[in-house]
Order: structure tokens, then sequence, then C-alpha cells
């Protein structure tokens, strides 16, 4: 494929195969991925269990690399990186968000943000600055000097949005981040991340299996057995049959 240079493409995935050794045995997972994301984009990777949607979240944030075909983001192309200059490029540009939020039981929530600004040569007082902002835009000032376990499920999610968000990256890429969340919590978790997106103009790539998960997002990519699933059955109605939730409007 070949993809035209265009600037409102953040992301361009190109003819991305990726293959797990198991022992002796191959295990291809994708097979020949070509997509995109634009700059500003809110998009939901879907499709089932097993289908590589993780494999490919995890190419396109730069935590592994494609066996063939490549991948570049806002105009570097990082399947092609060493490890050490990738491992570089991530911590930049790139905010994770987990299912189960990777805190340290041992930091407080001020401390799980600042972690990612310890990598840059900033002054204490702006670092104080950046993780305070970021804390209140997540609504949990009055949580600085909690440890993850004494905060709820939504507020350890909170913390981990706010730590995707301190090194303002480019990129903010969500798995499953409502996935062991109850439907309340998830719902508030999911307008925040509307809020990311709408407010702070950040370009999301959020996996899910979950439809009204994947309702908040502008465009949706479907993986199947590790093809893109094209066109017309890229929709939440026929990815979730019988889903009744809130009207999706494609945004292609
Ligand atoms: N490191 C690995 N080594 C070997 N096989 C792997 C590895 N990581 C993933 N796989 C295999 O690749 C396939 C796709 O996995 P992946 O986690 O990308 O799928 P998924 O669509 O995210 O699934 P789920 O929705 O269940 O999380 C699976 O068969 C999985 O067992």
């Amino acid at each position: 494929m070949i993809t035209p240079p265009t600037d409102e493409r953040l992301v361009v995935v190109d003819g991305v195969r990726k293959t797990y050794m198991r022992g002796a045995t191959e295990v291809p997972v994708l097979h020949g991925v070509d997509t995109h994301l634009n700059r500003g984009e809110f998009v939901s990777l879907i499709g089932p269990s097993g289908s590589g949607k993780s494999t490919l979240l995890n190419l396109i944030a730069g935590l592994d690399r494609p066996t063939q075909g490549s991948i570049t983001i806002d105009g570097q192309k990082i399947s092609h990186m060493d490890e050490s200059p990738l491992a570089r490029w991530r911590s930049t540009n790139v905010g994770f968000i987990f299912q189960f939020y990777h805190l340290i039981p041992v930091l407080t929530a001020y401390e799980n943000v600042e972690l990612p600004l310890l990598l840059y040569n900033l002054s204490a007082k702006r670092r104080r600055e950046q993780v305070l902002n970021a804390l209140e835009l997540v609504g949990l000032s009055h949580r600085l000097t909690h440890r993850p376990g004494h905060m709820s499920g939504g507020e350890q999610q909170r913390v981990g949005i706010a730590r995707a968000l301190v090194t303002d990256p480019v990129l903010i890429v969500a798995d499953e981040p409502t996935g062991d969340l109850d439907g309340h919590t998830s719902e508030e978790i999911l307008d925040l991340l509307g809020a990311v997106h709408e407010d702070m103009k950040k370009t999301i790539l959020l996996v899910t299996h979950d439809p009204a998960a994947a309702s908040r997002a502008g465009r949706l990519i479907r993986l199947d057995s590790g093809h893109i699933v094209a066109g017309a059955a890229n929709t939440l109605e026929e990815a979730f049959p019988g889903w009744s939730g809130a009207t999706y409007e494609s945004a292609h």
C-alpha cells in the first residue's frame, strides 16, 4: 500500500505482520494490517478475543516491533528504531492506560503521576505544577497522598489517566480501561476520556470489548483473526449485534 504523506495522519500502519514464537513454533497474529489514525481522532479498536487487538496496540505504542511492515507516528518510523531510542520515544510520545491501572502500590497518587516526569530534566517546581495540573484534570486534587490500596478502582484509573497525560504525549493508548470497573464507574471514566479527547484534543486509541466504550469513539477499527474488517461491516451494529445503546455515527 502506498500511503500519501499527509500531515493529518498521526499514525500510519503499513503492511504490518506480527508473528510470535512459542518455542520453535511460529504463531502468526497480524497478517498484513494497513490502517491509520488521524491527528486528534478518538478511535476504538474492536474485535473478538485473540484477534490481535492488544498486539496491534502494543506495536503502535512502540512496546514491540512488527515482524514485517512499518509503523510511522508523527513522521517517525518507530518500527525500525533500536530498543533504547524506542524506549525514549515511547516515554515522551505515548501515554498508557491499562485495565488494571499498573500503579505502584507503595507510592502515593502524586508520586505515581510524577514517575514518568522523573525521566525529564525539569525543575522541581515545574514538575510539581504538571503533576498537580494532571491530578486536577482528573478530579483528584483531594487524593494526592492516598496510596492505590486506599482508593477505589475508579479513582485508581483516574490516577492512571493523570499519569498518561502528565507528559503531554501525542498519543494516548488505552487497553480495556473500563474492564475492571462497574457500569457507573465505567461511564465516568469514559466521560473523562471523552473530555481528554474533546478538550485537550488528544489522539486516543482505545481497545475494548465493550460496545458502550466503543460507542464513545468517532471511528471503529475492527480486527478479525489478524485482518482489518473493511468498510460497511465496520460498525457498532455489525460488531455487537443487538446492542441498543447510544446512536453511533461513523466518522469515516
Ligand atoms: N507474547 C506472545 N507470545 C505468543 N503468543 C502471543 C503473545 N502475545 C499474544 N499472543 C497470541 O496472539 C494472539 C492475539 O493476542 P492479543 O492479545 O493481541 O489478542 P486480543 O484481540 O487483544 O485478545 P483479547 O481481547 O482476549 O485481549 C492470541 O492468540 C495470543 O495468544
